[in-house]
């Protein structure tokens, strides 16, 4: 198990996908720089609509040195198939061929559905610098199936729907990336923790804790613009508004969401 991490550059939270490829750029450069000495990994997702798009962001996240490179499924125009979809993902791949490369899967926003389990099956012949995948699906027999026949592989997978952690560390997941964890980085970190002792009963306090507030802020309706309102009144740093067609969380879903979880008793008795 490693550990729990923030989120993709230019991935779903910091809307990569509504950024032009200028501001990818300087994202990316200011998250490399910041992050030397800093952060263990800096993976920034170069996934685009528009294949030159995506590979020039691939030989620009390996000229500056990000440690690794995530793609998502392009998501107007589908891969319908396995090989449509890696041979996209090659493409993009061999532009950066000496960055590990990472499949972020997200069905949920992406549309493609194509399980990673038949995706994985002989990718190294066609990626080589293939290093894992992001997993942000609630299919966790897909998860299962792909740790399962890769073990001899290094691969990494790194799950990311944090409501549901504890059941994909169970099956063997290797850590986590993810939105909540701008803000549950700690309790997640504490969850990992009591998961690897193990005391499960630990484990499962702080997953149903953390769940309680996710099941809470979804049924008011919780996307990116809301996960920044959080990360906003947590931190105290102002994450600035998102960029349309997403809009500003509204002030009564902050003073829910912020009672809410003001409200919530951690076993470490915060
Ligand atoms: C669909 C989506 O945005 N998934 C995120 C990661 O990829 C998660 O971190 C969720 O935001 C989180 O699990 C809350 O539902
Ligand atoms: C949640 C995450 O990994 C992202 O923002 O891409």
């Amino acid at each position: 198990m490693c550990c729990v991490g923030l989120e993709t550059v230019n991935g779903t939270t910091g809307e990569g996908l509504s950024l032009n490829i200028q501001e990818r750029k300087q994202l990316a450069e200011e998250w490399v720089y910041q992050g030397k000495d800093k952060l263990d990994h800096v993976i920034v997702h170069v996934g685009a609509l528009s294949l030159p798009e995506s590979q020039e962001l691939a030989r620009h996240a390996a000229d500056i040195g990000a440690s690794g490179i995530a793609v998502i499924a392009p998501f107007f125009f589908k891969p319908t198939n396995k090989g449509e979809l890696i041979a996209f993902l090659q493409k993009v791949a061999s532009e950066a061929p000496a960055v590990p490369f990472y499949y972020y899967h997200i069905p949920p926003l992406t549309g493609v559905k194509i399980r990673v389990e038949e995706l994985l099956d002989g990718i190294k012949e066609q990626i080589p610098t293939f290093q894992g995948v992001k997993f942000s699906d609630t299919d966790l027999l897909d998860l299962a199936q792909c740790i399962n026949k890769n073990e001899r592989e290094q691969f990494a997978f790194l799950y990311g729907v944090d409501e549901q952690l504890l059941s994909a560390l169970a099956i063997g997941a290797d850590g986590a990336v993810g939105s909540t964890y701008n803000y549950l980085g700690q309790k997640t970190n504490l969850m990992l923790q009591a998961f690897a002792k193990p005391d499960l009963a630990l484990a499962r306090k702080y997953q149903f804790l953390t769940g309680a507030f996710l099941n809470f802020v979804i049924k008011l309706g919780f996307g990116v613009a809301q996960t920044k309102a959080v990360m906003t009144f947590v931190s105290g740093i102002p994450m600035g508004p998102p960029r349309l067609p997403l809009v500003d969380a509204s002030e009564e879903f902050i003073l829910k969401a912020k009672a809410k979880l003001d409200s919530i008793v951690w076993p470490d008795g915060d």
